[in-house]
């Protein structure tokens, strides 16, 4: 396993790629987070649309710059969309990013992401227990939450579902680990607040579209958008009395949020 020598020059230009090109993100979301993803794409300087209908979904996926596909409040008509969708992305050619939420939850879920990963993903995120169920076919975790995970046994299960996938996998939590099977990078900005909110994974799966629609390598569009967020989560923190003003301050850093910012204040490993 090579880490990556990606710096913050990187993740900053990255950044400034998506401020000027400003991609057209196409969100195939849940219900509990459909518009603080919005919210949160707008801040950070891409377009969002929404669109579930399956007379249009697929349309809307190969105009797009690039589609995220995010299982977290999943029938199975929206099964069939996303699959559309995912398959019609690809054959414009445009990336897509797959967030499993929850996908330890139910075999219904389990299920829909096992095939949706087969249809080519640019990028698959989830949190540690998404990815060990990705990876093992064993369901961790409840709900749409982590718990407690070892931290080993995570990267290597992500290292070994990015070979088998032939993708980027992302896996977020104190610590973000990022691997395309062969390289790896880690990137450490956060706060813990960020995981008291509802969203935070979800909102980092849409940074990533975004930064896949501005153009920018996957390994490093998942580095750059967890670094920025991340960033604009400690900067959020400081002076944050709870979880509510938070989330407010959190959509206010993402958007002053430069690439001078970042370039200073990633943490990369
Ligand atoms: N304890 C923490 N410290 C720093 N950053 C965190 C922490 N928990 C979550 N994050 C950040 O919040 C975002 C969402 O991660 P996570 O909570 O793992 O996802 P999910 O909401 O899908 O479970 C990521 O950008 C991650 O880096
Ligand atoms: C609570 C909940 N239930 C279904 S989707 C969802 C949101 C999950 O958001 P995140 O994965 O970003 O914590
Ligand atoms: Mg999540």
């Amino acid at each position: 396993m090579t880490v990556m020598t990606l710096t913050p020059h990187h993740l900053a230009d990255a950044l400034t790629a998506l401020r000027w090109k400003r991609p057209l993100v196409h969100c195939l979301t849940n219900d509990v987070v459909s518009a603080v993803t919005a919210n949160a794409l707008l801040a950070a300087g891409a377009a969002p649309v929404m669109a579930h209908a399956p007379e249009e979904a697929a349309v809307i996926a190969a105009r797009a710059g690039a589609l995220l596909v995010n299982i977290g409040t999943l029938t199975r008509e929206r099964v069939d969309v996303m699959a559309a969708a995912a398959q019609a992305a690809t054959g414009a050619g445009a990336p897509w990013v797959l967030d499993p939420v929850g996908v330890g939850a139910s075999p219904f879920r389990q299920g829909a992401a096992g095939w949706l990963s087969t249809l080519k993903p640019t990028i698959l995120k989830g949190n540690a227990a998404e990815i060990l169920t990705m990876a093992t076919g064993e369901p961790a975790g409840r709900g749409v939450d982590a718990e407690e995970q070892n931290p080993r046994a995570v990267q290597d299960a992500a290292t070994a579902l990015a070979r088998s996938l032939g993708c980027v996998v992302a896996v977020t939590g104190e610590a973000d680990f990022i691997t395309d099977g062969s390289a790896s990078v880690t990137i450490n900005n956060g706060d813990p607040l960020m995981g008291r909110i509802t969203g935070s994974g979800c909102v980092a799966g849409a940074l990533m579209a975004a930064m896949l629609g501005a153009g920018v390598a996957p390994l490093l569009a998942a580095a750059a958008a967890l670094a920025a967020f991340g960033l604009a989560g400690e900067r959020a923190a400081k002076g944050a009395p709870g979880p509510g003003t938070f989330q407010a301050r959190l959509m206010d850093e993402l958007a002053s949020l430069s690439a001078e910012d970042l370039a200073a204040g990633a943490r990369i490993a």
